[in-house]
C-alpha cells in the first residue's frame, strides 16, 4: 500500500475524515492547498458517454467519437487515467512534440489540454491541423496554467474524466513556456478528486539546445525562479531538442549542465521532437513500482561514477554540482552498500521534508532496511512522501542503497550525514 504523508500533521489530523480511497488503495490526505468549487463526480461517471460537453474555459473541440472504453472493475487495479505534462521554455518544441505524439502510431487515444497566453490559440490551430482523428483538445486561454488557471485545470481534468472517460486513454497537458511545473504537478496530489481519477505519469521537458544554456544561466533577482531551471529540475524525461542547430561540443556541455541540475531524468537528443513514444508516454515517473528501474538508470549506476570506481560502493556518493555556475538547483545522489534502520529512515525523511520540503523538488530511493527482505522504495515531491515495499533482495545480493535528491540549495554534507545516521 502506498501512503502519502504530509509534513503538516495538524492539517492531516484535521482532514482525516476527508481521506479518499482510490482504486489502488492510495491513502490521500488533503493539505492546505486551495481548492476550487466543483460539482461532484457521479459514481457512474465511467458510463457517461456524453459527447456534448463544453469546457468551462476557452474553446473546446471534440474531434471524434471513439469506441467504448472497457473499464476494468477489478479491485486493486489502477484504472486512473495517466497524464503527461509537457513543459519547456518558449519555443523549445513543445507543440512540435505534441504534434508528433498526436500523429504517431501508439494506439493510445489522447486528450490534450493546452494553454497559451493571449486570445489567439495559435498552437491550437497548429496542433489541430496535424492531429489524427481521435483527440480531444481543450484550450485554456486565460493565463498561465501554473498560477491563474490551476483551478481551471482541475475543472477540466474532472470534466474530461466525468464526461468523456470512454473516449481517451491518456491525457497530455502542454504548459506555456513560462509555466513552473510544481503547481501543475501538485494539482495531481492536492486535489483529491483529481488524484482519485487521474495519475501523473510524468513530466517531459523540452530543451532548446540552441538557447537553453543562456536561459539556464540567467541570473534572476532574488526570490524570482528561473523557469528554465525549474523545468529541467522537475523532469522525468528530458528531450534535448533542436540538435541540428548546435555542435557536438555544445551538446556535451549542455548535457553536463542538465545532468548537474537533474541527475534523475532520462535524457534523449532529438530533432523536431522526434523520440520514441515510450520515452514520453507511460513513463511511470511517480509510480513506486518503477522507481527501482529509474534509480538504477545511468545517473546512479556505479559505472557513471568513474571518478570513484574501484573502491566498492560503500559510502559511495556523488553530487552533481555545477562548479562553473553556482546554480542553486542541483542533484545529490547517494549510492552506498549497507542496511538501514527503518524507523531512522522514516524519521530522517520526514524531518527532511518538514525542514526542507520547500526546496526538495523531487526525491527517489531504493533502500535496504532491517527486518525486511524487500526493498524499501520511496519517492517524494516537496513535502509529499510516498513509500512502499519493493522487490525482494536475492539471498547473496549486495544490498546497495540508491537515493537521489533534486532541489534548491541542497546541503550534500547534511544529506550524507542523515543517510549515514540511518545505517546499522
Ligand atoms: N531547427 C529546428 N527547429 C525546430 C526543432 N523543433 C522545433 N523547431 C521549430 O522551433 C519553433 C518552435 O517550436 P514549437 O514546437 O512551436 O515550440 P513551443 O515550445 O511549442 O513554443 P511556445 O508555444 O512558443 O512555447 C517552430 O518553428 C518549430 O518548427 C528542431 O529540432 N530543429
Amino acid at each position: 500500500m502506498a501512503i502519502i504523508r504530509y509534513k503538516n500533521l495538524t492539517t492531516s489530523v484535521k482532514t482525516l475524515s476527508q481521506i479518499v480511497q482510490s482504486p489502488i488503495q492510495l491513502r490521500f490526505i488533503r493539505t492546505l492547498h486551495s481548492f476550487v468549487s466543483r460539482e461532484p463526480i457521479p459514481p457512474n461517471f465511467h458510463n457517461n458517454n456524453n459527447n456534448n460537453i463544453n469546457s468551462y474555459y476557452g474553446s473546446f473541440r471534440y474531434m471524434s467519437s471513439s469506441p467504448t472504453h472497457i473499464v476494468d472493475e477489478e479491485p486493486n487495479v489502477d484504472n486512473r487515467v495517466p497524464a503527461t505534462i509537457i513543459t519547456g521554455f518558449l519555443g523549445s518544441g513543445k507543440t512540435t512534440l505534441l504534434n508528433h505524439i498526436l500523429t504517431s502510431q501508439h494506439g493510445k487515444r489522447i486528450a490534450v489540454i493546452e494553454n497559451e497566453f493571449g486570445e489567439v490559440d495559435i498552437d491550437g490551430s497548429l496542433v489541430a491541423s496535424h492531429s489524427s482523428v481521435s483527440e480531444d483538445i481543450i484550450m485554456v486561454n486565460n493565463g498561465c496554467l501554473c498560477c491563474t488557471v490551476r483551478g481551471d485545470l482541475v475543472k477540466m481534468l474532472l470534466e474530461l474524466v466525468r464526461k468523456k472517460r470512454d473516449n481517451f486513454d491518456h491525457i497530455v497537458i502542454e504548459t506555456t513556456g513560462l509555466a513552473k511545473p510544481a503547481p501543475v504537478i501538485e494539482t495531481f496530489y492536492s486535489d483529491e478528486l483529481v488524484s482519485e481519477y487521474v495519475k501523473l505519469d510524468g513530466v517531459v521537458t523540452l530543451v532548446d539546445c540552441k538557447h537553453a544554456m543562456q536561459h539556464l544561466n540567467e541570473v534572476k533577482p532574488r526570490f524570482v525562479v528561473n523557469e528554465a531551471v525549474e523545468q529541467v529540475a522537475y523532469a522525468d524525461r528530458i528531450i534535448m531538442n533542436k540538435i541540428d542547430l548546435v555542435s557536438e561540443s555544445e551538446l556535451n556541455i549542455l548535457t553536463k549542465k542538465i545532468k548537474n541540475i537533474n541527475g534523475m531524468a532520462q535524457i534523449k537528443q532529438a530533432k523536431f521532437g522526434s523520440v520514441d513514444m515510450d520515452f514520453v508516454l507511460g513513463v511511470g515517473g511517480y509510480d513506486l513500482q518503477r522507481i527501482e528501474s529509474e534509480v538504477d538508470g545511468e545517473c546512479l549506476s556505479p559505472a557513471s561514477h568513474s571518478d570513484d570506481s574501484g573502491h566498492g560502493h560503500k559510502g559511495h556518493h556523488h553530487h552533481h554540482h555545477d562548479h562553473v555556475h553556482d546554480s542553486a538547483v542541483s542533484s545529490v545522489s547517494i549510492v552506498a552498500e549497507g542496511t538501514l534502520d527503518r524507523d531512522e529512515v522514516e524519521d530522517w525523511l520526514e524531518r527532511l521534508i518538514e525542514e526542507k520540503g520547500e526546496d526538495l523538488y523531487r526525491m527517489k530511493g531504493v533502500l535496504s532496511v532491517d527486518g525486511s527482505e524487500q526493498r524499501y522504495v520511496f519517492q517524494g515531491v516537496h513535502s509529499m512522501l510516498d513509500d512502499c515495499p519493493g522487490k525482494t533482495w536475492e539471498p547473496n545480493e549486495k544490498r546497495i542503497n540508491k537515493l537521489v535528491f533534486i532541489g534548491r540549495n541542497l546541503d550534500e554534507t547534511s544529506l550524507r550525514k542523515g543517510f549515514k545516521g540511518c545505517l546499522i
